[in-house]
């Protein structure tokens, strides 16, 4: 088969309008449902009230039931005497009332005869007084909700209360989803010990089938096609049977497998193959025997993107809903993002409020990263013809958390240690509803956010290589007439992380000679200084360490790159070798401590987290770990750096 060269991408609008267009009208259908199992589904039509509400005269608060034209003429200076049996009846709040009584008066209004026989009233009572008429809610006959609209609880309540118990719903469109490719396991084959060599565990369908969910559709996983067109011939034909919409996934690209697109050119026709969104460029939107069959990318975060940007709005007509509107909110960008010209682009970002200014720090950008995913509170999209947005600028976010959640978030920016996503965890776990987001950006960049205001506390271990101290060197120099402090963190052990049993035998810098493959950490991050320091001291020339310029951006990634031979050794911390079954040559202890302004002190996010940071439990979990010690832990030291 040959390559698909797809350089003509279209507009992600035109093809989407175009796209739409060519399905013409969808036939939607309805089905009727219980009223109780309606939560979240779409009125097909409009639902009228069986029965009025309340269906009685009743009354509306504890007291008595009287006659209110005997009340006339009641007041202070001649009030008027009812007696029991006679001028009322004792009620309650819901009871029935029935002539000759139409009214009620409070309990807290009685003043009770000295005898006990009955009560005084100071003043006369109006007709229906304190007594829901009936009908006065719902009266029969009364439309209670449009067509189109979507049910919500206190919706079913209102239907129930009218005699509504059925009523009719647009039915939700079932999506096909079709697998593709040979390297691809079914979850269920996939040995616990994880995929074997050149296996993928095919998680996407699994994705797409709770998107579906959470946009009102019903997800059909088919099982996965190998790559042969013949058989991804048969599944969509069977899919475009049995469903309303088709996604096949994967294969959308110019790879020699990819050829989806022929086979749809071949079954139907194909309206575009590639648009201008980055992920998600390689998106096929095809039509089969008058159905829509929709191809998506198969890296996670392009199959994802392109599902909201092409699969919801086809999903929307089905449910003959306008979709749900997107929150959008402004902010400041940590870092600059460049973006090619020919694309829109959408950079995954987390938010947090600093100062009151809204923050976003961009995470990973490759299509495959679906940690992004997860960690992300929404996208940046950076319009096409623009080359990127630059660092401190403010952007537009469409927003995928909610806002309250972003007002609770502690905002960490700098070195990465695993401990903090413990601390978040800690954080998360108690009913402060607080959390920690930090971004991995390495010391000194965590430090310039935080001169910049951009982030609440900068992690550090920027070791000043004149007296061997941690970070209050770098702080004083950075920060001259500003109150700074330092929360003290953990002592931890820095060292290589080398294969099992240490087979190239490492010990100082001094054994990484030419044959072994170094992996270092990005520009910036306190290890690479300790590292750097390190050659220093034994006089090593940077370029003679081989893989120098290999970087990775967090003692994990370096310890993976180890684990999976892309390096024989790197620079991390303990508890990452471990973690991973690795072995670790010490190399020094160093200081990881929070830097932060000292007015941040007082904020709830950082009560709660000096309190997550001094707490037994976290105490445990560095125990736990291993490869840290704690004695100033939650210690605070002011730097103040006043120049006179
Ligand atoms: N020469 C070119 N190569 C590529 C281009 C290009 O323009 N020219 N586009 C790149 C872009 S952009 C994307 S996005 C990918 C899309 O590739 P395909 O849709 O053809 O997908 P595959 O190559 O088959 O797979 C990509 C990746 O995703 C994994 N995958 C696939 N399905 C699943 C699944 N169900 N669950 C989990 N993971 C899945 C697959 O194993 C691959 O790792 O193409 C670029 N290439
Ligand atoms: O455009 Mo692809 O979808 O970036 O990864």
């Amino acid at each position: 088969m040959k390559r698909n060269l797809y350089l003509n991408v279209q507009d992600k609008e035109a093809a989407l309008e175009n796209y739409l267009d060519a399905l013409g009208e969808i036939q939607t259908e309805s089905e009727m449902v219980s009223v109780t199992e309606s939560l979240g589904r779409t009125a097909a039509e409009a639902v009228f009230a069986r029965w009025s509400s309340p269906s009685y005269n009743s009354c509306a608060m504890d007291g008595i039931a009287v006659v209110s034209s005997r009340t006339k003429g009641a007041s202070e200076k001649n009030p008027l005497l009812l007696r029991e049996g006679e001028d009322y009846l004792d009620v309650d709040t819901g009871d029935m009332i029935l002539p000759p009584y139409d009214a009620v008066i409070m309990a807290e209004e009685l003043i009770e005869t000295e005898s006990g026989d009955g009560y005084e009233i100071i003043s006369a009572v109006p007709p229906f007084a304190n007594v829901r008429a009936v009908g006065e809610d719902i009266v029969a006959g009364e439309m209670i909700l449009p067509s189109g609209h979507e049910i919500r609880a206190v919706d079913i309540s209102a239907m129930l209360s009218a005699g509504v118990r059925t009523i009719p719903v647009r039915k939700k469109p079932a999506v096909g989803i079709i697998p593709t490719g040979d390297e691809m396991t079914d979850i269920a084959d996939v040995p616990d010990t994880g995929p074997e060599d050149g296996r993928i565990a095919e998680t996407n369908s699994w994705m797409f089938d709770g998107l579906v969910r959470e946009n009102g559709g019903i997800g059909k996983r088919y099982d996965i096609v190998p790559d042969r067109p013949e058989l991804l011939e048969e599944a969509v034909l069977r899919a475009v049977r049995e469903c309303d919409i088709v996604i096949v996934n994967a294969g959308s690209s110019a790879g020699r497998d990819d050829y989806t697109v022929h086979v749809l050119r071949k079954l139907g026709t194909v309206l575009t193959h590639g648009v201008s969104i980055k992920p998600g460029k390689p998106v096929i939107l095809g039509i089969v025997k008058g159905k829509p069959v929709i191809g998506l990318p198969g890296y996670s975060v392009s199959a994802y993107l392109a599902f909201r940007e092409f699969v919801v709005p086809v999903m929307n007509r089905f449910l003959l809903s306008g979709g749900r509107a997107e929150e959008k909110i402004r902010a400041k960008l940590t870092k600059t993002v460049m973006s090619g010209l020919k694309y829109e682009e959408y950079v995954r970002v987390k938010l947090g409020l600093v100062d009151g200014e809204m923050i976003a720090a961009p995470l990973g950008r490759g299509a495959g990263a679906s940690m992004s995913l997860v960690k992300a509170d929404g996208f940046c999209v950076i319009p096409k013809n623009s080359e990127g947005i630059m660092a401190h600028e403010e952007a537009e976010i469409r927003l995928l958390e909610k806002p309250e959640q972003i007002g609770r978030t502690l905002v960490v920016i700098g070195s990465h240690d695993i401990i903090l996503d413990v601390l978040n965890d800690l954080m998360m776990e108690s009913q402060s509803g607080m959390r920690l987001s930090s971004t991995h950006m390495g010391s000194m960049s965590g430090l310039i956010a935080l001169k910049r205001r951009e982030t609440h506390i900068a992690p550090s271990h920027l070791l000043c290589e004149e007296d061997g101290t941690y970070n209050e060197a770098v702080i004083r120099e950075m920060f001259p007439g500003e109150k700074i402090v330092l929360i003290k963190g953990v002592r931890r052990r820095q060292g290589f992380i080398v294969k099992k049993g240490n087979p190239l035998n490492i010990r100082t810098v001094a054994d990484l000679t030419p044959e072994v493959r170094y992996i270092n950490r990005q520009k910036g991050a306190g290890t690479r200084v300790l590292f750097d320091y390190l050659l220093k001291k034994e006089g090593i020339p940077k370029m003679q360490i081989t893989g120098y310029e290999h970087e990775a951006a967090t003692h994990m990634s370096v310890a993976v790159a180890v684990q999976k031979d892309n390096a024989d050794v790197g620079m991390g911390i303990y508890s990452c070798a471990r973690t991973l079954g690795l072995d670790f040559v010490d190399a020094a202890s160093e200081e990881y401590d929070f830097v932060t302004r000292e007015e941040y002190l007082d904020l709830p996010v950082v009560q709660e987290f000096l309190r997550a940071l001094r707490s037994r439990e976290f105490l445990a979990k560095l125990e736990e770990l291993g490869g840290y010690t704690a004695e100033e832990i939650g210690e605070i030291r002011k730097i103040h750096n006043f120049l006179s």
